[in-house]
This record gives C-alpha cells, structure tokens and sequence, in this order.
C-alpha cells in the first residue's frame, strides 16, 4: 500500500531535500503541484486535503494558512517551521527526547518538527536536566555554528550568489547574528530542555552550506554535584543508547578528535555528541554535531513521517 504525501513548500531548501529522500521510495506517492500552482490557495487546499500526510516546509505565517486549510480530520501534519513548536496541541517531533516521545510522534495528528539549533541543544541538554545533573534554575550559555543553507532560499543566494538577486559568488559574510539574545529557537531551547529560563544562545553562521555544530560550555565545578566528565558522558551515552541517530562518542573518540567540522555529517540524519574536557580545570563542553538539513530539519521530517505512516523509522535515511 502507498502512501500519499503533500510537501507544501517543495521547491524551497527543506522541501526538496525532503522530496530527495521520498521520490525514490515505492511505499509513498508524492502529490505534486506545478509551478504555476504551488501558491494557489485552491490546488493547495485540496492537496493539503487528499494525502495521508503533509509535511509543511514554509514560512510560520504561510505554514498558519495550510493549516488552518486542512478539514479532513484523518490528515496527518508534520510543520517545519516555529509555529506550532511550543504549542500544547502539538507534540514536539524529537523521537529521541525521552521513553514516550516516540510512541506519541506515532499516534499524532500534528507534529512540530524541531528548529536546527534547537534540535542540538536539546539533546545535549534534556538528559542532563532530567535526572538533575543541571539543575533547571541553572544559567545555561550554548553558541551554534551553522552553514549557510539554514537560512534558506534567500541566504543560500546570499552566500553563492545568484544571477536573478543580482549577486557575485562568495558574496555572503560569515558572522555572528540574533545578537539580541532573542533567536526564534528559544522557547523551544527552553520547554524541551526542562530549563526555567532560556539559555544565552548566540549562531554563528559561515561559509559552508550544510551543517551544523551546537555547543554547551560547562563549569562542572559550579554544578551542585560537580560531576566529572565521565559521568556526563555516561549519562549521555545511556539515554541514546540504540538509537540509530543520535550517537555519543566514547572518551577515546572524542580525545583523538582534535577538531570537530561542521560539515562531517552533511547529507546524513546523523547527531554525534561529544562530551569534551579538561579534568585540571573542571570544565566541559558538550557538542552536537549534524546536518541543518538532516536532524536538523529535513530528515528529521522523514523520520517523523516514518513513525507516522508506521514503517520502519529509518527508511529512505542514512
Ligand atoms: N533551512 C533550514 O536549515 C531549516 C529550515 N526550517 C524551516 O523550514 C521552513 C522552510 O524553510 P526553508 O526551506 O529554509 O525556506 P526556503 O525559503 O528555502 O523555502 C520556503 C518555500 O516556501 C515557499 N512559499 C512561501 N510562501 C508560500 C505560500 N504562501 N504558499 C506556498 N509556498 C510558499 C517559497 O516559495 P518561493 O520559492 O517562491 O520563495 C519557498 O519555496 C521554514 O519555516 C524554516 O524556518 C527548519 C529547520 C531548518
Ligand atoms: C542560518 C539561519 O539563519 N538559520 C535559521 C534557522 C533555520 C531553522 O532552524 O529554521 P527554523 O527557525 O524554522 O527552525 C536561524 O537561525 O534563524
């Protein structure tokens, strides 16, 4: 049996990296508009209306619209974008979030897709705050380093230049941004966390398309049972254990690292943590690295899409 998917939003940067990964499976029909359609209210509403599943890759403001769109109540949503990420109707889709997560993304009718950095940051810092290693009321700071694709369309252009924007090559800037300590991701960072208050996050974004490093610095020194590296890793590589995604280097893995790329999992719905640190000093830092477009959005729509539909959570992803 084969089933019917609508991406509304499919010529954009997370759109289509979704339609790589599903056109070459036989288990899913694509609905498909042409060009001249894909805005059209009323081809939309009715796509948006006859597949099994929706995944929405389009502006919060747009995404609103498709939704408030949908009245067959068997269609299943899944939106990439901040508008539904917080909302209680909703159910967050990080499968690997905790025990029940998984089972809940499976029996949802609406599931928000996480934003890129905060799908980094969660995972490094949701095991930790559940079992009380970081006290919720504890000051958290974490910076991200993302490529250029994370900013879409637009920035894409930006960074590689593009004929119709009038652009050169290269012309785009590595630089830090959401310098009002403000970024969209925050009430997300913060619910899922199990934080009281939003973390001090600042992006970085540079000149590679695809990929994504968050880090968490920690005194250990500071936290009330002064953990050692050691049982931060632990406990890290206890919660994602068999996980086929998320993964925790070992001591040695993360000794002999070096440097960590931002690009080394692009093209993978991978997440690989690193638990860094220096015993002297008392102090680590907790590193996720992924693809912006992979966990950080367009295979992590998959593999909501996957639980979902009820195959295998893997499929079509690497
Ligand atoms: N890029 C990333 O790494 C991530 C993106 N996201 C989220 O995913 C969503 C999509 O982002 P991204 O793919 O980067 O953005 P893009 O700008 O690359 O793509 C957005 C697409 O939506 C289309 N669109 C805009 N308005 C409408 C409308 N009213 N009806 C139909 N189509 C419309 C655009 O059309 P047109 O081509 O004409 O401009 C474009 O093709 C956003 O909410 C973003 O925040 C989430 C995680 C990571
Ligand atoms: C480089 C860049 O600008 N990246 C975007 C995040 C992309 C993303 O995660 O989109 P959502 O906000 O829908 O989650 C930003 O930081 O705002």
């Amino acid at each position: 049996m084969s089933h019917k998917v609508f991406i509304d939003g499919e010529a954009g940067t997370t759109g289509l990296q979704i339609r790589e990964r599903l056109e070459k499976r036989s288990d899913i029909e694509l609905i498909r508009l042409s060009d001249d359609k894909r805005k059209d209210a009323g081809a939309r509403k009715e796509a948006l209306n006859s597949a099994d599943a929706v995944i929405l890759c389009l502006p919060d403001e747009a995404a609103i619209e498709a939704v408030s769109m949908i009245d067959n109540p068997d269609v299943r949503v899944i939106d990439a974008s901040t508008a539904f990420r917080t909302d209680a109707a909703w159910t967050y889709g990080f499968p690997e979030l905790n025990d029940g997560q998984r089972a809940e993304i499976a029996a949802s009718k609406r599931i928000s897709n996480p934003g890129c950095h905060a799908t980094g940051f969660i995972a490094l810092t949701n095991p930790l705050v559940e079992a009380g290693i970081i006290p919720s009321f504890f000051p958290i700071t974490a910076t991200s380093l993302t490529g250029y694709s994370g900013g879409g369309k637009s920035m894409i252009a930006e960074f590689e230049g593009a004929p119709e924007h009038g652009q050169d090559r290269g012309k785009g800037h590595e630089r830090l941004y959401a310098t009002g300590l403000a970024h969209k991701h925050l009430p997300e960072m913060t619910l899922y966390s199990g934080l009281e208050s939003p973390p001090i996050f600042t992006p970085i974004v540079a000149n590679f398309p695809q990929g994504l490093i968050v880090q968490v610095p920690l005194h250990l020194w500071a936290l009330p049972d002064e953990p050692d590296i050691d049982a931060i890793r632990n406990l890290l590589t206890a919660h994602y254990l068999g996980e086929q995604f998320v993964r925790v280097a070992n001591a040695e893995e993360s000794e002999e690292a070096g440097a960590v790329h931002g690009a080394m999992l692009a093209n993978t719905n991978q997440l690989l943590i690193h638990v860094f640190g220096n015993p002297d000093q008392d102090t680590a830092n907790l590193v996720a690295v992924f693809d912006n477009l992979g966990k950080g959005a367009s295979g992590a729509a998959v593999q909501n899409l996957n639980l979902v539909l009820g195959v295998e959570e893997g499929l079509g992803l690497v």
